[in-house]
């Protein structure tokens, strides 16, 4: 068995886990212990080279100040730490250097994004999301449209799931861009959606949407460092993503933004500001402003170099273990176990039946990410029933009480995600066994 497939070992030692008696697992037997995180989809774990580089980054601070952006004890001088990352941040997302720049947080870069490629017409002036998106998407597109004068009700079209269906089909999401053609300037789905958990196709939407005329751009918070991705290849025009979940760069880490190369001649950045401006005579501070090709010429502000060590850290990481395509290898192993077990409980619905079973009286569950391991990442979200009953919060005060942490989105989803850098089939199994309990206690 390979390191990849060998389940029973973490695939990296360098991450901490959350201890026990921490987070209120007052109920664990082992309180100094590590907890069982199945939450890195929500907020990834510290990896002892991220803190490592964090501390460096401090040290190098304190003993040389100024000097730091220029010499650096460990040859990352901070007016081109982001250099180092780059490369690293590209090859999770399948683009050259010169697509990506690190810079700033998802919703500012989402609308800097927007700003530049969401150019509304009389003719074609509509966005196509899925319904139900994060809600800092739902907000930046209402607000984007509300700018160029159009109104959200009419201009947004959300994509949603059929009657008796949890998640949505790629035919009908096909079929709302075949319809609304001529009237779409910007398609924008997440690659992967945080609620349910469904792996968009994104080639062949983006496919669709180009073939029609339209700006395909993505929200890839839920699919940085979950799925290998392919935006150049794919012909995306733009995307966007935070690092601070599978990317492990820490709360509010810094973010990512990709532009296709095919409009670096074309789209220069409409905001600019400093750091955009190319290196070779940024601090000859000119009056005029040059950016540099591609995606970084969007950049603005000097970048905290504390959340870019934090980011290279992990990335570093990635890199060392062999990439995506390993992580997805036992990604798919984690998460397909995971599910095997959930679906072997005694308290689990087919989603099919849980429709119908949602006013039942005694407690169960279902799982509403699809089924198809090719439309899902690491996530898998349950949904308790009976609906609006007040199972979920019953049940993850207990998987929180006994050291489990996955995390309640209300009123009924708890989402649970290995994690295939740090997580191991035991963390599944004892997940899988305190819902079980909870459920048992529920049930009497
Ligand atoms: C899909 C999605 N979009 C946007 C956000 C907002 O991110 P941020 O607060 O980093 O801007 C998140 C997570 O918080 C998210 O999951
Ligand atoms: N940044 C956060 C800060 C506090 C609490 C949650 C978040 C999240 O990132 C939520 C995440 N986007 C999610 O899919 O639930």
């Amino acid at each position: 068995m390979s390191a990849t497939t060998d389940l029973n070992v973490p695939l990296s030692n360098e991450f901490l886990r959350p201890i026990n008696r921490e987070i209120g697992a007052v109920d664990s037997p082992e309180p100094g212990n590590g907890a069982v995180y199945l939450c890195g989809n929500s907020l990834g774990l510290l990896s002892n080279r991220s803190n490592q580089m964090v501390q460096e980054e401090l040290k190098a601070w304190g003993t040389r100040a100024v000097v730091g952006h220029f010499s650096h004890p460990q040859d990352r001088p901070w007016v081109t730490c982001t250099d180092k990352v780059n490369p690293l941040m590209a090859e999770l997302v399948g683009a050259n250097e010169k697509e990506v720049a690190c810079m700033g947080t998802l919703t500012n870069n989402l609308h800097l994004m927007m700003d530049s490629f969401y150019k509304p017409t009389a003719e074609r002036y509509k966005i196509v999301c899925e319904a139900k998106a994060f809600p800092s998407d739902q907000y930046a597109f209402a607000s984007q449209v509300k700018a160029h004068g159009f109104d959200p009700e009419e201009a947004i079209i959300e994509v949603s799931p059929r009657d008796g269906e949890y998640t949505l089909r790629e035919e009908d999401i096909l079929g709302v861009l075949e319809a609304n053609a001529s009237s779409i300037a910007l398609v924008l789905f997440s690659g992967i959606q945080y609620y349910t958990g469904q792996y968009f196709p994104m080639k062949s939407i983006t496919k669709k949407a180009k073939d029609l005329g339209c700006i395909c751009g993505w929200d890839l918070a839920h699919a940085f460092g979950n799925v290998p991705l392919s935006l150049h290849d794919w012909d995306v025009d733009f995307a966007v993503w935070c690092t601070y979940k599978y990317g492990n760069s820490g709360p509010g880490g810094i973010a990512g933004l990709f532009i296709h190369e095919r409009w670096h001649k074309v789209e220069k950045p409409k905001y600019a500001g400093w750091w955009g401006h190319e290196l070779a005579t940024r601090f000859k501070m000119p009056p005029k402003f040059s950016p540099t090709p591609g995606a970084q010429g969007f950049q603005q502000s000097n970048p905290c170099v504390l959340a870019v060590a934090s980011l290279y850290g992990s990335l570093q990481i990635f890199k060392e273990v062999g990439g995506t395509s390993v992580l997805r290898e036992r990604s798919l192993l984690l998460t397909g176990h995971l599910d095997q077990l959930l679906r072997a409980s005694k308290y689990f619905v087919p989603p099919g039946e849980a429709i119908t079973a949602s006013k039942r009286s005694s407690p169960g569950f279902t799982i509403i990410t699809p089924s198809d391991p090719e439309a899902r990442g690491a996530q898998l979200s349950l949904l308790f029933l009976p609906v609006g009953g007040g199972i979920m919060v019953k049940v993850f005060d207990y998987l929180i009480k006994h050291g489990v942490v996955g995390d309640e989105r209300e009123p009924d989803v708890i989402r649970l995600a290995p994690a295939p850098l740090y997580n191991t089939i035991a963390d599944c199994d004892a997940a899988v066994r305190y819902l079980n309990e909870a459920l048992d206690t529920l049930s009497k």
